[in-house]
């Protein structure tokens, strides 16, 4: 997916986030966008996303040289955030049946084959609810990872993950990122080793619109 921003910015209340973005995200591309604790990285995505409404400018998205409308932008997305919410109230298995039926795996991929990828094999009749936080971090990023969607979007991947977690997201971010559009918020540089492009949005902070 090409997702093109222009002259972007974002306020809440009096206070402008970011202003002035204007930025490719090139098909295939991977993007770590940087910048301190409150810097505006996860207003970013929520509104590169299509959860928030920009302020001012604009996004256009293109899948394979066709527009594609903000309120479809949830079919060809995958999100793995900290603040999303999974189905606690589940096991594993029954979250993953469930959630597979509104948002598919990459082809080849059963849930069956995800539970082995994210060696969870062990909580397959477990309650999501009672997963420790690295356990739960690695499903959402499992879901994320291999959804069957062109846009990935990865806030703070590496959260609550130990050095063994790290090496797996690691290894599964590179086997599943060829072809798509990848943006990853992150602080810490093992996250977004696997990146090809850098913003920084303190460079669209304290400007007047561009
Ligand atoms: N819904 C909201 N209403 C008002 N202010 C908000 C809202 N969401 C975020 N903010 C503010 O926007 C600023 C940027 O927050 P954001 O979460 O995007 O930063 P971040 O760079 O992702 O931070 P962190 O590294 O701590 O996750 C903060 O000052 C935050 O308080």
């Amino acid at each position: 997916m090409q997702i093109t921003a222009t002259s972007l910015g974002k306020r809440f209340q009096r206070d402008w986030i970011f202003r002035g973005l204007t930025h490719l995200f090139r098909p295939g591309s991977a993007t770590a966008v940087l910048g301190p604790n409150g810097a505006g990285k996860s207003t970013l995505l929520n509104t590169i996303s299509g959860q928030l409404l920009p302020t001012e400018g604009k996004l256009a998205y293109t899948l394979a040289g066709r527009p594609v409308a903000v309120e479809d932008l949830p079919r060809h997305l995958a999100y793995a955030a900290p603040y999303l919410e999974l189905l606690e109230e589940l096991t594993l298995r029954e979250m993953l049946h469930f959630h597979t039926r509104f948002k598919a795996l990459r082809p080849g991929v059963s849930a069956e084959a995800l539970i082995d990828l994210m060696y969870l094999e062990k909580s397959r009749h477990q309650l999501v609810r009672e997963f420790s936080s690295g356990m739960k971090q690695r499903l959402k990023l499992g879901l994320a990872l291999y959804a069957d969607a062109p846009l990935l979007l990865l806030d703070e991947p590496t959260t609550n993950l130990d050095a063994t977690g790290v090496a797996w997201y690691q290894e599964h971010v590179q086997a599943t990122r060829a072809g798509r559009t990848l943006l990853l918020s992150s602080n810490v540089p093992a996250e977004y080793a696997c990146c090809d492009e850098l913003l920084l949005v303190t460079d669209y902070q304290n400007i007047r619109a561009r």
